[in-house]
């Protein structure tokens, strides 16, 4: 009777077996991969190959996305195939967004894997979980009070409106237990080459709120990025008139969201 493996030779070779979680195929959700040109932060510009998993631990009532986490929608792609097309688009820049990324078995991997084939990966992310990842640029965007999917909130936005009123409470109890991880914020940046954090303000209250947050992860200023809220270029125009002068006297960066002036809301961009 065989005890172990053949070798070509005819000796028996007891090499250990590789641990499963090597062998296993991981896979991934995916809403979207397509490329286009990074639209916020520090790498305004440029071009990059995006990743978007589709599946999130929050419901932020203003989500651009909502088909990544309000209602997710996904094909879903083994790692290879999704390092594969990374490689395949020739861009340098990979972008890792959402839906929450970090939520996802088998991240640690997929992100090694993109940076060892020799691409840049920043990671969007609310920066509520904290595997262990490192990005070139980790790029969170911290959840506030302001995000969170109040039914007043949902009320005003049409593509909300067939969510029904329990989900919604039950999406806003989560939301608020699982929004705010300082802890989480301060590991992903240290485990990172290079990070930048965008806080989302719609009002005065929030911008005094994110003043708040800036001084409890006890971030320098031109670390701090400022996005209005808003999915049309108009909004986004309305809030800078206040937005603008206000991260001038505080040294934040003010963040325009590019991509919607070049594109609109649009998937695929
Ligand atoms: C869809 S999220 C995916 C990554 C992760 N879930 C997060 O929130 O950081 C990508 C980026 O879009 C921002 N975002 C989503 N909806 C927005 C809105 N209505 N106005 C401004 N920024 C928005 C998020 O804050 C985040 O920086
Ligand atoms: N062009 C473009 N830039 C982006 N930067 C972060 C994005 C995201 O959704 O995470 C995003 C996006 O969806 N499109
Ligand atoms: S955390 Fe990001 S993906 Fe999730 S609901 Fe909020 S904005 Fe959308
Ligand atoms: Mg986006």
């Amino acid at each position: 009777m065989q005890s172990g493996p053949i070798s070509a030779r005819g000796v028996t070779a007891f090499e250990p077996a590789e641990p499963p979680a090597r062998t296993e195929q991981l896979k991934f959700p995916v809403s979207e991969i397509f490329n286009s040109r990074q639209g916020e932060g520090k790498l305004t510009g440029v071009p990059s190959h995006f990743i978007r998993l589709a599946g999130c631990n929050l419901r932020c009532w203003f989500c651009d996305t909502p088909y990544a986490s309000w209602n997710p929608q996904s094909e879903s792609y083994s790692l290879d195939d999704l390092v594969q097309g990374a490689i395949d688009s020739t861009l340098q820049h990979v972008v890792l967004t959402g839906g929450e990324p970090l939520m996802f078995r088998g991240i640690e991997r997929l992100t090694e894997k993109i940076r060892r084939v020799g691409l840049h990966l920043t990671i969007e992310t609310a920066g509520t979980l904290a595997p262990n990842v490192v990005a070139d640029l980790m790029s969170l965007s911290p959840k506030r009070f302001g995000s969170q999917p109040t039914i007043e909130k949902v009320e005003q936005v049409p593509h909300l409106q067939e969510i029904p009123l329990p989900t919604i409470e039950r999406w806003q109890t989560l939301h608020e237990s699982r929004r705010w991880k300082p802890q989480a914020i301060q590991k992903l940046i240290a485990d990172s080459f290079d990070s930048q954090v965008k806080f989302v303000v719609d009002n005065h209250a929030e911008a005094a709120d994110v003043e708040q947050a800036v001084s409890e992860l006890q971030l320098a200023a031109d670390q701090v990025w400022i996005m209005p809220q808003g999915v049309t270029a108009e909004g986004l125009e309305e809030h800078a008139r206040w937005i603008r002068p206000w991260c001038e006297a505080l040294g934040f960066h003010f963040c325009d969201r590019q991509q919607i002036h070049w594109y609109g809301n649009r998937p695929g961009t």
